[in-house]
């Protein structure tokens, strides 16, 4: 018996992406130290598939077919070096080792080169969808060598998540492309989070909506222009009852995020090649200050800050928060798309930015209706440096910018900490001016450092002597 695909890591991750691929009529065969995980891995097979769970990997590697495909899910770092150092005795010229982990793409970029000079094929490829998202379809982003993609491609397309009956996944560029693209999927995907909770804040503790009112509203925008899965999960969040108290669930979890690292790369990446990603940005810090609470205990003594009651007709501002929130998600969108289409260039990935957004229509976690939108305008336009240069992005904003402004004011009269929604204004302001104030900037630093300037009249650079 030989099988078509191996899996390395049976958690939770890996035990459905193989249980999903057996679905689709491949052999299957997990590896797994855990004995527990290699029995729960059969067990939850569907009837009628091939699937086996094996103790060594010797066992996997010899009983799967050539080349053989062989994917790791185990945590990022360390651990993924050791697996690929563990496999090399076993492995042959052609085979191919997938890292399906969210590792840094520099570490994947290192282990391209590495094992390119071993005759094996490496590929990051980014998985999103969760648990659930990994059983029955995920959006997969995979990168490296288009000689090994086709070994993978079908079993790929098969248990990915299909949109009009397109699978969500594509070849999305060379070296570590995948991991980058996984990487900006995340950073968005910190964002939008960061946006829906700002908004639940205002809606809650300003105009005073109950969590049956916060679900409906909620369910409601999902049967909108703000059609997301976390706009879904979010409406069924506040329904959630508590097990321990009469409480909702949501009333009894504590303000502290936790954060695995790819919003932060993602920042950290963005600041090293200089695309503005604010809003991003924003949303780690966001994360950063929530795991200060014990400080933000005290300063809240110290200042007496207490956000506001707030007197808009409800109503009138739920839409308001409406339009404020779709503005803030398309203008994440923008700045992580941005990143990527210029990370593409500098890092010589050659990202096709069409295929990363029809990618991200089904199975992820920042899926939407607006991937539908995007994907027809970079489907025209594949090397648009910005959506907001494009004129239908333009007239969607137009739109809702109004009631941004109107709730961003509101925000900040009534102290609530809506750092996305402002960030997301800002940049808007600043992308959409021909002139910024940064000529003051460009004199400063030229008085106390001689940086030099350039004029607006005559090329060149200039030092000035100031009048001290
Ligand atoms: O696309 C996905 O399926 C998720 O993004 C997944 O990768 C994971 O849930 C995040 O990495 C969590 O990240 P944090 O712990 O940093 O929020």
């Amino acid at each position: 018996q030989q099988f078509d695909f191996g899996m390395i890591g049976l958690g939770v991750m890996g035990r459905n992406l193989l249980l999903n691929m057996a679905d689709h009529g491949f052999k299957v065969i997990g590896f797994d130290k855990d004995n527990q995980k290699t029995t729960a891995f059969e067990a939850a097979a569907t009837p009628g598939t091939t699937v086996k769970g094996v103790g060594t990997l010797e066992e996997m590697v010899t009983q799967l077919s050539a080349p053989r495909r062989i994917m790791m899910l185990v945590p990022a770092g360390k651990p993924v070096d050791d697996v690929i150092e563990s496999l090399l005795p076993l492995v042959q010229q052609g085979d191919i080792i997938i890292d399906g982990g969210n590792s840094h793409y520099t570490d994947t970029l290192r282990r391209v080169t590495y094992l390119k000079g071993k005759g094996i094929h490496f590929m990051g490829v980014g998985v999103s969808g969760g648990e659930q998202g990994a059983r029955t379809g995920p959006s997969i982003m995979p990168g490296g060598d288009q000689e090994a993609y086709p070994h993978v491609q079908p079993m790929l397309e098969a248990i990915a998540a299909k949109v009009n009956g397109e699978p969500c996944v594509a070849h999305l560029g060379k070296g570590a492309a995948g991991h980058y693209v996984k990487m900006v999927h995340n950073g968005i995907e910190y964002a939008i989070m960061q946006l829906i909770s700002e908004c639940y804040d205002l809606l809650h503790r300003g105009a005073g909506l109950n969590n049956d009112e916060l679900h409906q509203v909620f369910d409601s925008w999902n049967k909108s222009d703000l059609q997301s899965f976390l706009v879904e999960i979010t409406a069924d969040i506040f329904l959630q009852q508590d097990d321990k108290t009469p409480q909702r669930l949501i009333d009894v979890i504590l303000d502290k995020a936790g954060a695995k690292g790819t919003g932060k790369w993602t920042s950290q990446d963005a600041m090293e090649i200089g695309v503005p990603i604010p809003t991003i940005d924003m949303s780690v810090t966001m994360r950063n200050i929530s795991s200060l609470k014990e400080e933000r205990v005290k300063a809240a003594a110290l200042y007496n800050t207490q956000a506001g009651k707030i007197s808009t007709p409800k109503e009138a501002f739920i839409q308001q928060v409406h339009d404020a929130l779709y503005f803030g998600i398309l203008i994440s969108y923008t700045q992580g798309l941005a990143l990527l289409h210029r990370a593409s260039t500098d890092l010589d990935m050659q990202i096709p930015m069409q295929k990363v957004v029809s990618v991200w229509r089904g199975g992820c976690i920042i899926r939407s209706s607006l991937l539908d939108l995007f994907t027809k305008i970079y489907t025209q336009n594949p090397q648009l440096e910005n959506l907001l240069l494009n004129e239908q992005i333009a007239q969607l904003l137009q739109g809702k910018e109004q009631n941004l402004r109107t709730v961003a004011a509101i925000a900040t009269q009534n102290k609530f900490a809506a750092g996305c929604l402002l960030s997301a204004l800002s940049y808007f302001d600043a992308y959409c001016s021909s002139q910024l104030p940064i000529n003051l900037v460009q004199a400063q630093r030229d008085y106390f450092g001689a940086h030099t300037y350039q004029r607006i009249d005559q090329p060149g650079t200039f030092h000035t002597i100031w009048n001290k």
